[in-house]
C-alpha cells in the first residue's frame, strides 16, 4: 500500500471537513490542516495534491487568510474551492471583486472545457454556490473552464501547472457531479493510486499510537458510546495492557445505562475497566448553574478531575484517550470556525490538564467510525447505538438540573427509546430522545387541573451531525409516545414534537 495523502488547507467554513471526507470516500487518505501550516511541514507530508477550502473571509480584506506563495512552486497539483479559488487567482496575479448580487444555492453550470476535472461533463449541470466575491480577471496561464448565468468565471484551470479552481462546492451533495470532479482531480491530475481503506487506517493509527505512547500508561475515557468504544478497541490493539478504561457515572446517564455498559464491556471485551460513581460530585458542581456553556464547561472540567483521581491510583499516567470526532472539534470552534457549543471533550477541557490527548478518530465522521468499528469486529449493538452526548441528560434539561427533573426526563426518555425500537426505526434515526424545558403548562387529567412539565420529543435523521432534518415519524408512533409519556410519567402533562432542522436548530437543545 502507498502512503499517499491529499491535504486540505482549511480557510474556515463549517462544512470544510466534508472535502477531506469526500476524498477518503474515493479511497485516498486525506486530512484537513490549518492554512497556517508551514511550507516545510506540508512538503514533509509529500502530498500528491493540495486542496484549498472555502471560507467566510473575503480575499481583499486586509488580514484575509493567505498561504505562503511558495506553495505554488512545489510542483504539486492544487484545487481551489470557492475562497480557495479566489485566493489562488489573487496570489497568482488575477483580481477578485464583489459584484452587486451574491450567488447562494443552486445554479446551472455550463462547462466550457470538458477536459481534466470536467472530462465527460460538458454542457449544463447543477452545482451549489455560496459566494459574495467573484473572480474578475484570470492570472496568466489560466483559462475559463465553466460559467454560470451569474458568474462568468465559475471554474478556471492552468493545465500546464496543474492548478484548478471552482467557485462552486463540489463537496456538497447538491452538486451531483461534484464527486466525479474531485475524483478526476485525484486520479487523472494527481495520479493517486486510491488504495486507502479502513483497514489501512487501522494499521496507520496503530503505528502512530505506539510511536506516541511508547511504554507509557494510557487511560481511556469510555462512555460505552460508539466513538469511545471504537477508540478503546483501536488503542487496545496498539498497546494492549498499557490501557485502562474509565467509565464515569456522572448521574446524567439514561435509565439503566450504567449497568448496561458494565455488562457489555465486561462480557464482550478483555479490557481493564474501572467504574467510577461520581454522581454526587457532578450534581454538587451543577448546583445553581443554568447557562448552557457554563454547564458544558463545568462538566468537561469535572470529567478531567475525575480521570486525574483515577490516574493517580494507577501510578504515572501520561495519556488520555478520547473518542473525539471531527464534528466535536469544529462545533467547539477552531482558529477559523466559530464556536457553536463547547463539546465537553474539546472546548470544555480545563487549561491545566496534565494529560496528553490521544484522539485517533479526530479526523473522522460518525459513519466512518462505524465502518471502522465493524472492521475491528465490534458488535452491531455497539456500532449502531445512537449517539449520546458526554454531558448527557444535563444538557437536555434546560436551565438548572435537579434530581426531580432528572427522574422525569429519564423515565420519559426510556419510553421514547422503547417505542422507537419497537417501531423498527431506531437504526434509521440519527438520534431520538426527550428534552425537558423548565417551564410548566396547564392541563386537565381525570377532571382535575394539572400544572406540570411538558416533554419535548426530538428525533432527527442525519449523515454526520453537521446537518440534520427532523424525522417524519408516523402519527401512530407519535400517538403511542405521547399517550404513554403522559400516562406513565408523573409530573408530565404534555408532549410536543420539535420540527426544526439543523441548521437553524442544533440537535441538542443546549
Ligand atoms: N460517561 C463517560 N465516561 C467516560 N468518558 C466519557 C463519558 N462520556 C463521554 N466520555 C468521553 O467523551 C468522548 C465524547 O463523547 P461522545 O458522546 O461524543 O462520544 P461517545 O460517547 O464515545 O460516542 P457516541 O457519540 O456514540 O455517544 C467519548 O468518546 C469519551 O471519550
Ligand atoms: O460528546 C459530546 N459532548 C458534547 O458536549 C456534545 N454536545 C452535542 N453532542 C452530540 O453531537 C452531535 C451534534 O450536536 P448538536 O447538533 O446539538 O450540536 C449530536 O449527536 C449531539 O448529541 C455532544 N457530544
Ligand atoms: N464559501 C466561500 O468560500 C465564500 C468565499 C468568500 N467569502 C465569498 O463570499 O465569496
Ligand atoms: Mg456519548
Amino acid at each position: 500500500m502507498t502512503k499517499e495523502v491529499v491535504l486540505v488547507l482549511d480557510f474556515g467554513g463549517q462544512y470544510n471537513q466534508l472535502i477531506a471526507r469526500r476524498v477518503r470516500e474515493a479511497h485516498v487518505y486525506s486530512e484537513m490542516i490549518s492554512y497556517k501550516t508551514s511550507i516545510e511541514d506540508i512538503k514533509a507530508r509529500q502530498p500528491k495534491g493540495i486542496i484549498f477550502s472555502g471560507g467566510p473571509a473575503s480575499v481583499n480584506q486586509p488580514n484575509a487568510p493567505k498561504v505562503n506563495p511558495e506553495i505554488y512552486n512545489l510542483g504539486i497539483p492544487i484545487l481551489g474551492i470557492c475562497y480557495g479559488m479566489q485566493l489562488m487567482a489573487l496570489q497568482l496575479g488575477g483580481t477578485v471583486e464583489r459584484p452587486v448580487a451574491s450567488e447562494y444555492g443552486k445554479a446551472m453550470l455550463t462547462v466550457d472545457k470538458a477536459n481534466e476535472l470536467w472530462a465527460g461533463l460538458g454542457g449544463e449541470r447543477p452545482c451549489w454556490m455560496s459566494h459574495g466575491d467573484s473572480i474578475k480577471s484570470l492570472p496568466e496561464g489560466f483559462e475559463i473552464a465553466a460559467h454560470t448565468g451569474h458568474t462568468p468565471i465559475a471554474a478556471m484551470m492552468d493545465s500546464a501547472r496543474h492548478f484548478y479552481g471552482v467557485q462552486f462546492h463540489p463537496e456538497v451533495k447538491h452538486t451531483p457531479d461534484g464527486q466525479k470532479m474531485l475524483e478526476q482531480f485525484l486520479f487523472d491530475v494527481c495520479h493517486c493510486a486510491g488504495d486507502w481503506t479502513m483497514e489501512s487506517f487501522i494499521e496507520l493509527q496503530v503505528a502512530e499510537i505506539r510511536a506516541k505512547v511508547g511504554k507509557g500508561r494510557v487511560l481511556c475515557a469510555l462512555s460505552g458510546g460508539v466513538d469511545s468504544s471504537v477508540a478503546a478497541a483501536l488503542v487496545h490493539k496498539a498497546v494492549g495492557d498499557q490501557l485502562t478504561c474509565v467509565f464515569v457515572d456522572h448521574g446524567f446517564m439514561r435509565k439503566n445505562e450504567a449497568e448496561q455498559v458494565r455488562k457489555v464491556f465486561t462480557e464482550q471485551f478483555q479490557l481493564n475497566l474501572v467504574f467510577v460513581d461520581a454522581r454526587e460530585r457532578f450534581m454538587a458542581k451543577l448546583e445553581g448553574v443554568s447557562e448552557p456553556e457554563v454547564k458544558r464547561k463545568t462538566i468537561g472540567n469535572e470529567f478531567i478531575r475525575v480521570f486525574e483521581v483515577e490516574a493517580a491510583k494507577l501510578g504515572q499516567v501520561d495519556f488520555l484517550v478520547q473518542g473525539t470526532l471531527y464534528p466535536d472539534i469544529v462545533e467547539s470552534g477552531t482558529e477559523t470556525a466559530e464556536t457553536i457549543k463547547s463539546h465537553h471533550n474539546v472546548g470544555g477541557l480545563p487549561e491545566d490538564m496534565q494529560f496528553k490527548l490521544v484522539e485517533p478518530l479526530r479526523m473522522l465522521f460518525k459513519d466512518e467510525v462505524r465502518e471502522l468499528g465493524t472492521e475491528l469486529g465490534m458488535s452491531e449493538e455497539i456500532v449502531w447505538r445512537q449517539p449520546f452526548p458526554g454531558p448527557g441528560l444535563a444538557i437536555r434539561i434546560l436551565g438548572e438540573v435537579t434530581r426531580e427533573k432528572l427522574d422525569i426526563l429519564r423515565e420519559a426518555d426510556a419510553i421514547i427509546i422503547e417505542e422507537i425500537r419497537r417501531s423498527g426505526l431506531y437504526r434509521d434515526l440519527w438520534q431520538s430522545f426527550a428534552v425537558l424545558p423548565s417551564i410548566k403548562s396547564v392541563g386537565v387529567m381525570g377532571d382535575g387541573r394539572t400544572y406540570e412539565y411538558p416533554i419535548i420529543l426530538r428525533a432527527v435523521t442525519s449523515e454526520d451531525a453537521m446537518t440534520a432534518d427532523w424525522a417524519r415519524l408516523p402519527y401512530d408512533l407519535l400517538h403511542n409516545i405521547s399517550s404513554r409519556v403522559v400516562n406513565e410519567v408523573r409530573g408530565v402533562n404534555r408532549v410536543v414534537y420539535d420540527i426544526t432542522s439543523k441548521p437553524p436548530g442544533t440537535i441538542e437543545w443546549e
